[in-house]
């Protein structure tokens, strides 16, 4: 049976929630660490055998070690996002063969939705949560001059991002051999020109990154459901 590890990424600078929040992962959300949800659905879901929590200082790790779901290694994060995913990925088992890449700012996400990917990333290799772009998008070109984007086409990437192992450690050994930077894991495995299956997040699943996503997020966790 093949074995699955799930990167919790806890790291971020949270530089965007201008000092509103010492830590955004660490931050109250109705009650409890917006970093605990995605423990709790990671946990319930049993998709993964394995955990590497990425941390960004010692304050964080003793917090962060105190909810992490076991099995789990903490790992000290770097300069960037994708610098701690491949610090993550070299601290994994060598007998993980698929790894989610989480980003716990994203606290929605739901155990159902983390079995789905788990169910793709077999038959796939790469899946990424992602939803249908709502508004229109313009590209700025130069100066004032824009072009816009063909909306039918455009999905905004979210988290989880799973892959298999050897797919996303030979992705980012390019990314680092090129220096390039990327914001996402998905990123880096379009360089391999691998292709990347999606799983449609048909709700709102915002990432904390503004002190107005609490309440937000918040409301979202807090509300009835909606048929
Ligand atoms: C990976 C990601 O969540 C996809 O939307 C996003 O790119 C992370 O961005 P951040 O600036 O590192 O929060």
């Amino acid at each position: 049976m093949s074995r699955s590890a799930a990167i919790l990424l806890a790291a971020g600078s949270g530089r965007r929630m201008r000092g509103s929040v010492s830590d955004k992962v660490l931050a109250p959300l109705a009650q409890r660490p917006v970093f605990t949800y995605s423990a709790a659905a990671f946990a319930a879901s049993g998709v993964a055998d394995y955990y590497a929590v990425v941390y960004r200082d010692r304050q964080q790790l003793t917090a962060l070690a105190a909810h992490a779901p076991t099995p789990s290694v903490l790992v000290k994060g770097g300069r960037t996002r994708q610098d701690s995913v491949m610090n993550a990925l070299a601290a994994l088992p060598s007998d993980i063969e698929f790894v989610f890449i989480h980003d716990c700012a994203r606290p929605l996400i739901q155990p159902d939705q983390l079995r789905a990917l788990h169910k793709i990333v077999r038959r796939e290799s790469a899946v990424i949560l992602a939803h249908r772009v709502a508004d229109t998008v313009k590209e700025r070109r130069d100066g004032d001059r824009f072009r816009t984007l063909k909306r039918d086409a455009l999905w905004a990437a979210e988290t989880p991002q799973v892959f298999s192992r050897e797919l996303i450690v030979r992705a980012y050994q390019r990314v680092a051999d090129r220096e390039l930077l990327v914001t996402d894991d998905a990123a880096a495995v379009e360089l391999l020109k691998h292709p990347i299956a999606i799983l449609e997040n048909t709700q709102p699943a915002p990432k904390l990154t503004t002190p107005a996503d609490l309440a937000w997020l918040e409301y979202l966790l807090t509300r009835s459901p909606i048929a």
